[in-house]
């Protein structure tokens, strides 16, 4: 049973805060590191993995430091996000080749190759490679020494959805089998279908956590906002402040739109038009006016 254990750990470059006082700990089965670009999910993976050190804080791993400890590296495999591989090797040659880092031999490297199913394609150079055979090559250089710890940073970004399902489905078998394992995506969705447990980060924070019922109600269940056009923005700005039963509702003329924030969305659309009606004031457009992914986290952080 391994577990990793994040104490107020925070990263900075400079002047930039990527990852802010985060503590954590990532148990055995599959986690979600989910988060917009930029939050700092990749700066922690690298920090969980031992290539980059805490600026303050501590990772470690089953109580051992992470950072600077040789003898815990062998228990960690990481799958980067970006490509670091030799394109003129076959897949095998290149899995042998970092079984060899580890002091292993050609045995470990098929090993790994048979697990993620990539044995019928082993002698093909990567540079024929798609996009999903590069990702699962990299994962058997990540698994060739049997991590008990696997981090893989936006592992499905550019599969096609057959290669995700395939990934998927090895990545839920090392979980069962008692792995831990980390993966980090910008998509809601993606967590929500693989992992037993998520860990949200924006803006280098840490903002929530749970399984994927409990990140999805926080979500959804947050104040919405619309920008609206009317025959008269002004005067339904107005009209909306006045009505006695707008509570909940928050009204902002600026920039020329009217912009309204409504906690509750069924009240909110029952009320609108009759509010504009009673005044004789025509609904043009009534659309979602900040419904990135960005907006959604941000709210979780400042919740
Ligand atoms: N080596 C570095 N030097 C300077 N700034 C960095 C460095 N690495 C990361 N940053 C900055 O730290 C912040 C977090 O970046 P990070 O790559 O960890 O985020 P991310 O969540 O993985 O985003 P993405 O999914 O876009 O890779 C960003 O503002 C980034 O520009």
């Amino acid at each position: 049973m391994t577990t990793l254990s994040i104490d107020h750990v925070s990263r900075w470059f400079g002047n930039v805060v990527a990852v802010n006082d985060i503590t954590m700990t990532i148990g055995p089965g599959v986690t979600g590191l989910l988060g917009p670009n930029g939050a700092g999910k990749s700066t922690l993976i690298n920090m969980m993995g031992g290539f980059l050190a805490p600026s303050t804080g501590t990772v470690t791993l089953d109580g051992q430091q992470v950072w600077r400890n040789e003898s815990i590296y062998r228990h960690i495999g990481i799958v980067p996000e970006r490509e670091a591989m030799y394109d003129f090797l076959t897949g095998r040659e290149f899995v042998v080749a970092n079984a060899e880092l580890h002091g292993l031999g050609a045995k470990a490297a098929q090993k790994a190759l048979a697990t993620v199913e990539m044995e019928y394609a082993q002698d093909r150079k990567i540079s024929t490679y798609s996009k999903g055979m590069r990702q699962r090559v990299k994962m058997a250089s990540a698994l060739v020494h049997d991590p008990s710890l696997l981090l893989l940073d936006e592992p499905f970004n550019g599969m096609d959805p057959r290669q995700r399902m395939q990934l998927m489905d090895l990545l839920r078998r090392m979980g069962d089998e008692g792995r831990t394992v980390l993966f980090s995506s910008h998509i809601l969705e993606e967590v929500e279908q693989l992992a037993w447990h998520i860990e949200v980060v924006v803006a280098g924070r840490h903002a929530a956590s749970g399984d994927f019922r409990k990140i999805r109600r926080l979500m959804t269940d947050r104040p919405h906002r619309y920008l609206v056009r009317s025959s008269d923005d002004r005067a339904l700005a107005a009209a909306l402040i006045a009505d006695p039963s707008t509570s909940g509702i928050e009204v902002d003329l600026a920039e020329g739109a009217l912009h309204i924030q409504a906690v509750d969305f069924g009240r909110f659309t029952a009320l609108l038009p009759r509010v504009a009606r009673d005044h004789g004031i025509r609904l043009l457009t009534v659309s979602p006016s900040d419904e990135s992914l960005e907006s959604v986290f941000s709210y979780l952080v400042a919740a």
